[in-house]
């Protein structure tokens, strides 16, 4: 059995962070294990409340699952403050695990703000560097290189710019642009443009999460990096096709669209 670690907030909604990414490992068969960073009262509609777990907790949980369970590949969603970066970095330089994917989380897309806009250059600066891959939306990339984003070019250049923070390899996602869903992998010496079509759907919450996740279960399972983001792609691209109109708001992608546990679980 292959085992993935996720460090993120929960969504009490159950479809972003932490439950996202869980329901996508084990969608892909592998162990999934958590470290909560913070809660949030959440749902479809928007974030009610968030409370964040003190360092200690949250390097505790670290030590916990890498002392016992070591994982195969960890990401890495909503880390909120300065505090919680610093411990999460501890853990990281503690235990050393080689497969990190980092979603540098900062907005949710009803508008809370899920990183503290002052701990954005701690996250540059502590977590960037120890990651094999960053994966930024067009917002975050944005943030990160100092740069408007509004086309492939700026997409390239965006990732240019956040190699030169530190990052080892860079996916810079275009799920908020128009036309294709067009993501761009830089590794520092080639760009791969990885598309599928776009679909026409309001029920995005979670895609951020559940791509860097795939990609997390992917490694665990032991592709490579370019092979894992593909098929990272594959799978987020079925989990919005099927994606769940439930709620009143932005509703979940479907982590089930692939399993045939049963019958066929879109019609569940
Ligand atoms: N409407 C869509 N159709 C197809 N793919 C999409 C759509 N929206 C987002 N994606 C894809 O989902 C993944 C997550 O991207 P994005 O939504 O930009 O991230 P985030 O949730 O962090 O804002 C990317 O691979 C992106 O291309
Ligand atoms: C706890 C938590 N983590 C992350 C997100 C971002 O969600 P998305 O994947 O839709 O950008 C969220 N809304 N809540």
């Amino acid at each position: 059995m292959k085992l993935a670690l996720t460090i993120a907030g929960s969504d009490s909604g159950g479809g972003a962070g932490i439950q996202a990414d869980l329901k996508t490992y084990s969608a892909h068969g592998v162990y999934g294990m958590s470290v909560i960073t913070s809660i949030t009262a959440q749902n479809t509609t928007g974030v009610l409340g968030i409370e964040d777990i003190s360092p200690e907790m949250v390097f505790l949980q670290m030590k916990a699952v890498f002392e016992d369970l070591y994982p195969d590949a960890v990401k890495i969603g909503m880390v909120s403050s300065e505090g919680i970066i610093k411990a999460v970095a501890e853990g990281l330089k503690t235990y050393k695990p080689d497969k990190v994917v980092l979603d540098p989380v900062m907005i949710s897309k009803s508008g809370s703000h899920l990183l503290k806009p002052e701990a954005m250059e701690a996250l540059k600066r502590e977590l960037i560097p120890l990651s094999l891959v960053v994966t930024p939306n067009l917002m975050e990339a944005g943030a990160l290189s100092g740069m408007e984003i509004e086309n492939k070019e700026d997409m390239k250049e965006a990732a240019r710019r956040i190699l030169d923070l530190g990052a080892r390899t860079v996916v810079v996602k275009g799920g908020h642009l128009t036309g294709d869903a067009l993501d761009v992998f830089y590794d520092g010496k080639e760009f791969y443009e990885i598309t599928s079509e776009r679909i026409d759907t309001e029920n995005t919450h979670g895609t951020g999460c559940t791509f860097s996740s795939a990609i997390a279960a992917n490694l665990a399972l032991g592709y490579d990096l370019l092979e894992s983001i593909k098929r990272a792609k594959h799978y987020i691209t079925g989990a919005i096709k099927n994606s769940l109109d439930i709620g009143h708001g932005v509703g979940p992608t479907n982590h089930f669209w692939n399993l045939r546990i049963g019958g066929d679980a879109r019609e569940r």
